[in-house]
């Protein structure tokens, strides 16, 4: 919180600080505030009553540098007060919470200004630097009306239905009145983190009719567990890598905001923080596929008693074959070392209590457990803390394929102990088709899990240069580097993770379980099966009831046949996925995705359905 208060406990903290604003900075920071002023006033949010533009600057750190001079800096109108100042550089100092809401009466009723939102500092061999976000936030007092994003918290501890009902009485009206929808979003604290990302519109999308549907509208976009939204940042961070290119070529290596030769690095902690992971547990590289070998490489140490590796029957396809190849490439007989589970006979989705219970039994046999964080096909959650603790229990390594929970779920990879885990960056976390993958292993195996396979990469920095053909091998997961990172990927996973820089995944969590929770509320209402109404369509949600046991996807299955339903949808704007064979995947990310959305999607479902329902045979 900015307040009075805090701009008079930052002062007593100047005399220590370590930072330092330069005039420059300020100046600088005020022609990018003005200018995203200027592009956003044309952009109206029509969700949201307070509107957040945000941009980042690098500021200099120097250590113990006198910082009373800071206040005397030339201050841009309405960007940085002095009292702001001090709250910055007390943050700067407190990194752990390096987030602070701008929501006090005394700043609600000063109307335009500007606080510092989020510091991340970058702390890589080279690089000493802090990342600092400025949010100019523009509201109406809450004199005026402006709702209050506090109000959101009578609500803690209620299911989401409750939430729904109550909001809905506070408002006289239904609740699944799209009333609810646009109140749940003015009191969104995440909902200006939409207008970080490019949202396509719906004449842009190939299979739109726009005979049916207004394409002027945002596209309605449930398929970030597929691919992620680009987040607007991406374009300027890869043209400045461009023209670094053009105009400096090899120079760009060492040279500029974001070196080539270790870009990766200054992102490696924003990434760290979304998985719960230690910065040094973490490296950006490679695809995820290739990350889940280089991992089984290393972990996978099969002995003719312990040699096989747990995993769902239903895994990704590319988790199933490279388990299957590095069992092969042991010598061994998958049918023998590939230990597949299933859901129980009409089931859909694995309990926690069957994994756990193969664990105990089979554990003496089995050298890795294998499992995905959220499936990809129902969308289930897995108990990650369970399967661990089970895993170790019996001796095995524990290791997760993160691609669906990554950015989605609250991952605390570190604390719960996973031995290894590897993760896609291109879904929940929008760094573009392809994008750099993440591997995490545990810091205990620093020492003692080294990588199979050695590329220069994996060599400590300060010597790697030398060129003397002596490995210096970097502990961890950094001695997995084989290549240098291609930056042109780099860029647009740091706008992204910038964006989630900006908030934690418990608050994305928190939000997340209301989106889904209101999802699965209106198609229930909606959807539901209706034995008095035989020839009614209806859905079928597979992914578990429990919000605990889910991330955001809900998959669906239909009473009338699923392509034809996923058909309408796409004609009518919404990008969402079928899989084979039955479901269609809805996932709304809680980084963009509105309870507006929400609504519209299932309004627009009501609409497929009945186009569908004419020439229906079911999925199931
Ligand atoms: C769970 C899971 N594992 C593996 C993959 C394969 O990822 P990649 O093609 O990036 O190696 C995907 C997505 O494609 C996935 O969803
Ligand atoms: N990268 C892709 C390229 C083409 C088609 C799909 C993908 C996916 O990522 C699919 C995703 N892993 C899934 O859960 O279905």
């Amino acid at each position: 919180m900015l307040s009075d208060r805090n701009a008079a406990s930052g002062a007593e903290s100047a005399d220590s600080s370590d930072f330092k604003l330069t005039p420059e900075d300020l100046l600088r920071a005020a022609a990018v505030e003005k200018r995203q002023e200027e592009e956003g006033g044309s952009q109206s949010c029509p969700l949201s009553a307070s509107r957040c533009h945000t941009s980042s600057f690098t500021v200099r750190t120097t250590s113990r540098e006198h910082t009373r001079g800071m206040s005397a800096a030339p201050m841009p109108p309405n960007i940085l007060r002095p009292s702001c100042l001090c709250s910055l550089k007390k943050r700067f100092m407190d990194l752990k919470s390096a987030i602070f809401t701008p929501e006090s009466e005394t700043t609600r009723r000063m109307g335009t200004w500007a606080a510092v939102r989020r510091m991340v500092v970058f702390r890589s061999k080279s690089i000493s630097r802090a990342e600092i976000s400025l949010s100019v936030w523009r509201g109406r007092s809450s004199v005026e009306g402006t709702p209050d994003p506090a109000v959101m918290e009578q609500f803690e501890g209620l299911t989401p239905a409750e939430t729904f009902q109550r909001v809905s009485a506070s408002l006289g009206c239904d609740p699944t009145s799209v009333k609810v929808a646009t109140y749940l979003d003015e009191h969104d604290k995440l909902s200006h983190l939409r207008e970080d990302f490019h949202l396509p519109k719906i004449a842009d999308l190939p299979p739109s009719d726009l005979s049916l549907v207004d394409g002027s509208q945002e596209c309605l976009y449930f398929v970030g567990n597929s691919l992620g939204l680009q987040p607007k940042m991406a374009r300027k961070y890869l043209e400045e890598e461009l023209e670094k290119w053009a105009k400096t070529a090899i120079h760009g290596h060492t040279q500029g905001s974001r070196p080539w030769a270790w870009a990766e690095n200054n992102i490696e902690k924003l990434m760290a923080d979304v998985v719960g992971a230690k910065e040094e547990e973490v490296a950006l590289m490679n695809g995820l596929t290739v990350n889940l070998h280089l991992l089984l490489l290393a972990f996978y140490k099969p002995t003719a008693t312990r040699h096989k590796i747990l995993l769902e029957d239903k895994a990704f396809p590319s988790d199933h074959y490279a388990v299957e190849s590095q069992i092969r490439l042991k010598g061994l007989d998958p049918q023998e070392s590939m230990l597949l589970l299933s859901p129980r006979a009409g089931e859909e989705t694995l309990r926690t209590e069957d994994i756990l219970d193969v664990i105990q039994k089979e554990g003496d046999s089995i050298a890795v457990v294998m499992f995905s964080g959220v499936q990809y096909y129902t969308g289930q959650l897995f108990n990650m803390a369970a399967i661990t603790e089970a895993g170790h229990k019996k001796g095995c390594f524990v290791g997760f394929d993160c691609a669906h929970a990554a950015g989605n779920a609250e991952l605390k990879l570190h604390d719960l102990g996973v031995d290894f885990a590897c993760w896609c960056s291109y879904k929940y976390i929008n760094s573009g088709a392809g994008g750099l993958a993440g591997a995490f292993v545990h810091e205990r195996h620093k020492d003692t899990v080294k990588p199979a396979l050695m590329g220069w990469w994996g060599h400590d920095l300060k010597t790697r240069f030398k060129m003397n053909n002596v490995m210096d091998l970097l502990p961890g997961v950094n001695g997995f580097r084989l290549s240098n990172q291609p930056i042109l990927l780099v860029c647009p996973l740091q706008a992204s993770l910038e964006v989630f820089s900006k908030t934690t995944m418990k608050a994305l969590r928190q939000k997340s379980l209301l989106l889904t929770g209101y999802l699965e509320f209106l198609i229930c209402h909606y959807y539901s099966k209706d034995p008095a109404r035989p020839q009614k369509p209806y859905v079928r949600i597979i992914t578990p009831r429990d919000p605990e046991q889910r991330g955001c996807q809900l998959s669906l299955c239909f009473s009338v046949h699923i392509r034809k339903v996923f058909e309408e949808l796409e004609r009518r704007g919404v990008a969402a996925d079928m899989r084979e064979p039955s479901v269609l995947r809805v996932a709304p990310a809680p980084i963009y995705n509105s309870f507006t959305d929400v609504h519209r999607f299932v309004e627009t479902l009501g609409d497929a359905l009945k186009a569908s329902s004419s020439s229906s045979s079911s999925s199931k």
